[in-house]
């Protein structure tokens, strides 16, 4: 189980905005999180996986408190280590698609799965300045989901995808999610495209 409170001050370019959100989900259930543009959802992320601090809150995570800032405590990010999966895709510019996932875990038959359903093998050996804006947005899902993680929090990840392969690579995520039993995160402009793939929905506004 998963259970968020925060209240955190967006430094809004106009007056005072606060991000509030007191929500509880269940271990393995797929969340999709939306709402206006500039309300806070990439906060709200980076807020759960310690980026960031909120004024006021409590992060537990299957029975680990990330967060309570009334007892003052805050975990690091590397002791919090979510999947995170940025808008931007965060790649290394210098390390090639293998590496990539080579760097997070030292389970090759995990990395030739992953890489399947990515369709990344015949590029295992690029850098990412030599892969289409598709093949980086797969690449940074691929590496998410690398070292297995109990949280996976996903940031607009299928935005650069033509509708086919969204389509596959959702089914295939939704195997693969079940098969981790990982609680999923995903932030969206479009909440009706991942109504196949998520249990449950959460609206910021
Ligand atoms: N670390 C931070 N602390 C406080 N405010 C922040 C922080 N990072 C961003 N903000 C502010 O929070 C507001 C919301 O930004 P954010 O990117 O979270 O929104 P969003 O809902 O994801 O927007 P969009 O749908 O356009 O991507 C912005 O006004 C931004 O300036």
């Amino acid at each position: 189980m998963i259970s968020i409170e925060i209240e955190k001050k967006l430094k809004a370019y106009k007056g005072q905005q606060v991000l509030q959100v007191k929500e509880i989900f269940p271990s393995g259930s797929i969340i999709k999180i939306y709402g206006p543009s500039g309300v806070g959802k990439t906060t709200f992320l980076k807020t759960i996986a310690g980026f960031t601090n909120p004024e006021k809150g409590k992060i537990v995570v299957e029975g680990t408190t990330w967060l309570d800032t009334e007892q003052k405590i805050s975990l690091p990010p590397q002791k919090r280590m979510p999947g995170f999966v940025f808008q931007d895709y965060a790649l290394f510019p210098n390390m090639t698609v293998i590496q990539h996932l080579e760097y997070a875990t030292g389970d090759d038959t995990w990395i030739n799965r992953l890489l399947l359903l990515g369709k990344l093998e015949p590029f295992v050996d690029h850098k990412p300045e030599y892969l289409s804006g598709g093949q980086q947005q797969r690449l940074a899902i691929l590496r998410a989901l690398a070292n297995k993680p109990k949280l996976l929090l996903m940031d607009e990840p299928f935005s650069a995808l033509d509708p086919q392969n969204k389509m596959a690579l959702i089914a295939d995520l939704k195997v693969l999610f079940a098969g981790l039993g990982t609680t999923v995160l995903i932030v969206t402009h479009n909440p009706q495209e991942l109504d196949e793939l998520t249990t449950r929905e959460l609206k910021i506004r």
